[in-house]
């Protein structure tokens, strides 16, 4: 790969700048959820995993937990399989759980690992099943019209929310200097899979292994108010009532419960990134430009995630 030629002084200045967050972020952990919209562009895959390999070179623990969900459509058109969904989750009969867990599991989680790879990283792919280390039940989804008096319960199939999280696996990797990437498939005491939103599972991974920072790379800015204007920081009050007056809709109403649910849950800070914004989880980890939506639980933190 050539490299563009940069001024060496420049270059030297930038690094010296990183020291205080290189300081204090290395030996933490730093859950990067990558979603299937933020991996369009050849160039932006290849910059985010020479990000996280960049990240583990400096001493910071990258988990990734990937999505897919327009990559599981794609295949699901070819297929002719319907694609339908809920509150923002997949409906996912047996046959769709099947295509779900190949393109996730296969397709998307290999050519992740194979990228980092390529940069000189160490990654190795998991679903949930491997060491069963995402145990999941299934969900049971609220549903409500503005025509109807009160909310149906509806089975959405084989969707699936988080149980458990075993995190031994993925501490066994980090320790020995390997970057996890996780595919959001979970499984239940009797072998039975499901399909888990990425955001969900990414949330959980990082309550569970005490994360510093949950990002949320998308296809947006980050989260946005009813004129289109993103809020860059908010705390969990301003986030319930965008969900209230429906500004908050499809897939960044999971994206946000799982951000609010995790920094009540002890993750120091979320966020939600523009993963259309080249190397934007460096941008984030490293500088004070801040490149999406800050969520912190503001009676446990202040304004100090950073
Ligand atoms: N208030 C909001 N601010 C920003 N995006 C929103 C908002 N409400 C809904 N969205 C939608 O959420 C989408 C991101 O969720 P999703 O499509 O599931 O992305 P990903 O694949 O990255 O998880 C955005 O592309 C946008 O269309
Ligand atoms: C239940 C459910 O909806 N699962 C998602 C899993 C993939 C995902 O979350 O992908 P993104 O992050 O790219 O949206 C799906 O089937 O699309």
């Amino acid at each position: 790969m050539t490299q563009p030629t940069r001024d060496p002084r420049l270059v030297v200045e930038v690094l010296s700048e990183a020291l205080p967050y290189i300081q204090r972020f290395t030996g933490k952990t730093v859950v990067v959820k990558y979603g299937g919209n933020a991996m369009t562009e050849d160039t932006l895959i290849d910059s985010f995993a020479r990000d996280m390999v960049l990240m583990k070179e400096v001493g910071i623990n990258p988990v990734v937990v990937h999505g897919g969900g327009p990559q599981i459509g794609d295949l699901l058109t070819k297929l002719k399989i319907e694609s339908r969904f809920v509150n923002g989750m997949r409906v996912t009969d047996s046959e769709t759980m099947d295509v779900v867990e190949m393109v996730l599991g296969g397709l998307v989680n290999k050519g992740i690992v194979n990228l980092i790879n390529q940069c000189g990283g160490k990654a190795i792919g998991l679903t949930g099943k491997d060491g069963s280390q995402i145990r999941a039940r299934k969900l049971k989804v609220e549903h409500q019209t503005p025509e109807m008096t009160a909310p149906e319960i509806i089975d959405i199939g084989h969707v699936g929310e988080v149980e458990h999280i075993s995190t031994d696996l993925i501490e066994m990797l980090a320790e020995r200097d390997f970057i996890p990437v996780i595919a959001p498939i979970g499984v239940d005491a009797k072998g039975n899979s499901y399909n888990i939103n990425a955001d969900l599972v990414a949330g959980k991974v990082a309550e569970a292994l005490g994360a510093e920072k949950l990002m949320l790379l998308t296809n947006v800015a980050g989260l946005m108010n009813a004129e289109g204007e993103v809020l860059t920081g908010l705390t969990t009050a301003q986030v319930d009532a965008l969900i209230a007056d429906g500004t908050i809709h499809g897939g960044m109403l999971p994206k946000i419960r799982c951000a609010l649910d995790a920094v009540k849950g002890g993750v120091a800070s979320a966020h939600i990134i523009d993963g259309r914004v080249p190397h934007a989880t460096l941008l984030e980890i490293f500088t004070n430009a801040g490149v999406g939506t800050l969520i912190t639980d503001a009676e446990r933190h202040g304004n100090d995630a950073g």
